[in-house]
């Protein structure tokens, strides 16, 4: 097999051509250029047949230079990673008491990949491969120990700008279509040098690259209705990172799940992306031999540990000259190494090679295995790769921390905040409008504002007991509905914004303010609905100055509602916690409101103060009446409104009071949210 950084060599020597996003035609030149029946072949075979009108122009337009220039070459190394987890006991209230135990989850790995390679991490489940590609992606929590260094440097801002991750679990937005997805993802990633119809651009030649071109407009779907096929997310997810030209990209599991087709077109595209002059490290759970062949590169974990890493084509020959050679002769490397990985040796004195429990339950056995394959890879193995990753080209490998200067992250945007805003705006709208305007939610506003219209119908003052009973209603609903509708907000889309953050997507503040703005729409609509409805049903005052600001008062408070649910979402991140703590918080607002009790006792008088609902109601009663109107309150007997039992305790002299404190908590409640979801969040 040609060595990989002889093909590295050549890619780059054509003047960074083929530098394009994804494979374009000087790539597949290169791949073609391999014998027959070598692992690019293989590649190329599959990249023969994507039709020829799907595959990019050979000519990526001048104006994508910019992608071209942003693309630098990485040599990822690391050496001797380990890292540990500390378990906690789950035996509830006997827990403080238990020793914490550690479990050591990465032991000594090392490795190096150049650009152009493809490195491929092999092992059992549970063996460390996810938490090994999480710590060379910089995205392990705690102290990892050891060097991961890049060109040499630790990681840092810019190099995250550089990396691409796809997760094992696509996460994406399930009503937007697969060109929406791409679009946005464009729109919010690519430099502000290139304009907004290059973008658009790009991501179509995405589609193109990625055969999703079929399913352009479908689409992604989620766990609740069908949208693309398993494979098309999987591409559409690694269509997101492939956007910014990363030099270096990350993948968890990209081909679980898949047929075996779809993950080898999936793995082509990989290995054309690396000899793009990329660096790409994938985890794999069980590839096929005609997978294994495409792999430059391979480490192999049992339990942690290291048993290989190093050239993919030398695995075999490596556990053959260490006494185990595969039994039979037709073998799937992959099949081999994971057998070795869990301690499975072959037994060539097996009659029936085939006899798989034969050779597993052996727990002794399997454990002398691994430690056995563990020593012959610090002995024959390990010297060999660390005196390669301390060729460092004139660099010096510094251990392992993160950098992060204000003036790199200031650096690290590639829109500005308003662009940042407007696209995320526009995506949010597109995502939930679903939601929004849903059949069902305007029939639940419909029903009810009708309902409570015909409940109240013509309510006057000779039934001032209904007609407070009205206004109070307006004050609880319309605190009660965005409250809850809000606190769904962050909880749910939690996944996303730690991928998108990760991955330096945009600001917190744009996505935050972003995500405000859209719900508005529909938080405004529907309660006007419903006011005017009710309003005029009820037979509230017919005034129109008095409805105007009657609305204006509700409106408000659904702001400030809203607020309070996006502020429970965003600490709690729990939508079950977070609706638990607002219904108690509403049961209180509704008791302290000020009409059911009017003498609450002292020492929980301060409730009424915190409640939103409660100012609300003041500010709507004191609207509604004027000081010298009266009421029936006995046959032909007229008493002041302000003395009627539900008013009376009521502050109504103090609008300006009550205004003041619905705008502390208007602006509170979301200082609160955004600081939770800061906190929160990966910066
Ligand atoms: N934060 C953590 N807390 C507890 N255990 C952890 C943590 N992180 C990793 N582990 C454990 O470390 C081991 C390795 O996990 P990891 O996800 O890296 O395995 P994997 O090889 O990628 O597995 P799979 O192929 O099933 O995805 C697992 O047993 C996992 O339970």
């Amino acid at each position: 097999m040609m060595p990989p950084q002889q093909e590295t060599t050549s890619v780059t020597a054509n003047g960074g051509a083929s530098n394009i996003m994804l494979t374009n035609r000087t790539e597949s030149v290169l791949v073609h250029a391999e014998p027959p029946g070598s692992p690019s072949h293989v590649s190329s075979c599959i990249e023969d047949r994507i039709p020829d009108h799907q595959h990019p122009t050979s000519s990526t337009p001048a104006r994508f230079s910019i992608l071209r220039e942003s693309l630098r070459p990485v040599t990822l190394k690391f050496e001797d990673v380990a890292y540990s987890v500390t378990l906690r006991s789950n035996n509830g209230c006997f827990a403080a008491h238990e020793p914490k135990t550690t479990r050591t989850v990465l032991n000594g790995v090392s490795g190096i990949v150049r650009p152009g390679e493809l490195l491929a991490m092999l092992g059992p489940s549970g063996s460390g491969k996810t938490t090994l590609l999480t710590a060379l992606g910089g995205r392990l929590p705690g102290k990892v120990s050891g060097t991961i260094t890049y060109n040499s440097q630790p990681f840092s801002s810019s190099m995250k700008r550089k990396t691409g991750f796809v997760t094992q679990d696509d996460v994406l937005y399930p009503h937007l279509t697969v060109l929406e997805t791409l679009t946005y993802a464009a729109l919010l990633r690519l430099p502000k040098k290139l304009t907004r119809q290059d973008k658009i651009e790009q991501a179509e030649l995405i589609i193109v690259e990625l055969g999703l071109t079929r399913c352009r407009n479908n689409i992604v779907g989620g766990p609740l209705f069908r949208g693309v096929s398993g494979g098309e997310r999987k591409r559409i997810s690694i269509g997101q990172e492939m956007l910014v030209n990363p030099s270096l990209l990350l993948l968890d599991e990209p081909t679980s799940g898949l047929d075996s087709t779809t993950a080898q077109r999936i793995v082509a595209t990989l290995r054309g992306l690396a000899r793009g002059g990329r660096t790409v490290v994938t985890t794999i759970h069980q590839p096929s031999s005609r997978l294994y062949r495409m792999f430059d590169k391979v480490v192999v974990l049992s339990d942690g540990c290291p048993i290989f890493s190093g050239h993919a084509g030398q695995a075999m020959d490596y556990f053959g000259s260490i006494g185990y050679a595969p039994g039979f002769s037709f073998v799937n490397p992959a099949d081999f190494l994971l057998d070795l990985a869990n301690g499975i040796a072959p037994d060539t004195r097996q009659d029936d090679p085939m006899d798989f429990h034969g050779r597993v339950d052996h727990p002794d056995e399997q454990n002398s295995t691994k430690q056995f394959l563990v020593s012959s890879y610090k002995k024959n193995i390990c010297p060999a790769l660390k005196a390669e990753i301390s060729q460092n080209f004139g660099h010096p490998i510094l251990p392992t921390t993160r950098t992060s200067s204000p003036r790199s992250s200031e650096c690290q945007w590639t829109s500005s905040w308003w662009e940042q805003f407007k696209v995320l705006f526009r995506r949010g709208l597109r995502e939930r409008k679903h939601e929004s305007y849903s059949g069902l939610r305007i029939f639940q506003v419909m029903s009810v504002s009708i309902l409570s219209g015909l409940l109240w119908w013509h309510s006057d003052t000779a039934h001032m007991q209904d007609q407070v009973g009205l206004i109070f209603f307006f004050s609880i609903f319309w605190g009660f509905f965005p409250l809850f509708n809000a606190i769904f907000a962050f909880p749910q889309e939690q996944p996303m914004l730690i991928k998108e953050r990760s991955s330096g997507m945009y600001r917190l503040s744009s996505y935050f303010f972003a995500r405000m703005a859209g719900d508005l729409p529909m938080e405004l609509v529907l309660p006007t609905i419903f006011v005017t409805i009710t309003y005029w049903m009820g037979g509230l005052k017919p005034s129109l100055i008095t409805f105007a600001l009657t609305l204006l008062i509700i409106l408000y408070n659904v702001l400030v509602s809203q607020g309070l649910g996006l502020a429970l979402g965003a600490i709690l991140m729990d939508v079950k916690q977070a609706t638990t703590l607002a219904s108690v918080t509403m049961l209180v607002f509704l008791l302290a409101g000020g009409y059911y009790i009017q003498h609450i006792p002292p020492f929980i008088a301060w409730l009424k103060y915190v409640s939103f609902s409660h100012y609300c109601y003041n500010l709507l009663v004191g609207v509604q009446y004027s000081a010298n109107e009266t009421y029936e309150c006995g046959l032909g007997i007229h008493c002041k409104v302000m003395d009627f039992p539900g008013i009376k305790y009521l502050d109504l002299d103090n609008k300006w009071r009550d205004v003041a404190a619905l705008t502390v908590m208007l602006v509170g409640y979301r200082l609160l949210a955004y600081v939770a979801l800061r906190m929160g969040q990966p910066h």
